[in-house]
């Protein structure tokens, strides 16, 4: 993490990363050999860019696995809420970072690293904070619950230059609707692979889920 870094190039990589995932899977995963028939069947349907959240014992060790096995998946980490965390995404070799809000801290270790970092904002001080560091992606969290799309397109008169991968309260009924506003990139959330799901092992039922999702999102 000693590198120089490039800010700019970090920032366009993430815009890109978002922009074609346009959604990614926020993942709770509790056995760690559920991880990799998991990111298969979501890599099956369509669905590449993975939010591997740290918020089980397994969660580390899953991420590891995918990496290492499944090279079609973009793994990314969530729940990052402290500086070690960020650092843990790093040794896994995440390709992005998540986290449910932007603590100073958290802000200092990535604006100095290369590895992409989306911020979790929910109002626009806390905008402000992380757009001064250099941030200009943010996860919207909660989305839904901290004020929607009405919130966003309130937001799109002073930092029109900010993009959003809104998360939070979105599914199937709403995706579309937030897909279509110009400052988001991307959306995440669970809805798309539930954890009953997984628990149960519905590999077939998650493909089939994501490869409908991504029909309807992907529509003209
Ligand atoms: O764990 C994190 O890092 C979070 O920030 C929270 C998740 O992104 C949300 O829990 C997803 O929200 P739902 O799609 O409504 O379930």
């Amino acid at each position: 993490m000693n590198k120089p870094v490039d800010a700019g190039q970090r920032q366009d990589h993430l815009r890109k990363l978002l922009k074609a995932a346009f959604v990614v899977p926020v993942l709770t995963i509790e056995r760690v050999s559920d991880a990799v028939p998991l990111a298969r069947a979501l890599v099956a349907g369509g669905v590449r860019t993975l939010e591997i959240t740290l918020r089980t014992d397994a969660a580390v060790e899953a991420a590891k696995a995918v990496v290492a096995e499944v090279p079609e998946a973009i793994v990314g980490i969530g729940t990052v809420l402290s500086p070690g965390d960020f650092q843990t995404a790093y040794a896994i070799g995440a390709r992005f970072t998540v986290s449910p809000g932007a603590t100073r801290e958290l802000l200092d270790i990535a604006a100095s690293s290369d590895l992409p970092f989306l911020p979790g904002v929910a109002t626009a001080s806390d905008l402000m904070q992380a757009r001064e560091r250099g941030f200009d992606i943010m996860k919207f969290f909660p989305a839904e619950q901290a004020g929607g799309i009405a919130m966003l397109r309130a937001w799109a008169g002073p930092f029109a230059d900010v993009r959003f991968c809104p998360t939070g309260g979105i599914g199937e009924a709403n995706a579309a609707s937030w897909l279509s506003e110009p400052m988001v990139l991307a959306v995440g959330g669970s809805w798309i692979c539930p954890s009953s799901m997984i628990r149960s092992g519905d590999w077939a039922g998650i493909t089939a889920m994501c490869a409908r999702t991504m029909k309807t999102l992907q529509a003209p």
